[in-house]
């Protein structure tokens, strides 16, 4: 099966991604930058970004990430509390502790596109 299967496939992935935009718009470090964005979309391009990473049956649409991050001067403590929130949605939604590390280990490469300030 493929890791989309694990994950509990596309309403879990969906529920995931809203809460963690939830969260970063709570978060001390990333609320700022979320503040004025359009949440509805952001959520539906990160469900079509985590399901396309875990091999689910989707087509990622939206803009590059280097694109879209670079004028933000996101910090990596900004990226590690993004990456956080996600853990935290996943544990909500009680996917498996080695499930969610198999997800967190596919985005991890973003982070050269997205932080560009230390
Ligand atoms: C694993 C890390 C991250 C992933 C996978 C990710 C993914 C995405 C995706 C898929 C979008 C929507 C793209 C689109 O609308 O076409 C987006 C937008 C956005 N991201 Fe990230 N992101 C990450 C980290 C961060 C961090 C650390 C911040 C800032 C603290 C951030 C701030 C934003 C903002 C503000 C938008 C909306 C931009 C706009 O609509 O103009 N992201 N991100």
């Amino acid at each position: 099966g493929t890791l989309f299967d694990d994950l509990g496939g596309m309403e879990k992935i969906q529920n995931v991604a809203s809460r963690t935009l939830d969260l970063a718009l709570k978060d001390e470090l990333t609320r700022e930058n979320f503040r004025f964005a359009n949440m509805k979309n952001i959520k539906e391009k990160l469900s079509l970004m985590l399901c396309e990473v875990a091999d689910g049956p989707c087509v990622y649409d939206g803009a590059p990430m280097k694109e879209l991050h670079d004028p933000m001067d996101i910090t990596t403590s900004q990226f590690n509390a993004v990456v956080e929130s996600l853990q935290q949605a996943m544990r909500e939604e009680k996917i498996p502790f080695s499930v969610q590390n198999r997800l967190i280990a596919r985005l991890a490469p973003l982070h050269s596109d997205i932080v560009t300030v230390r």
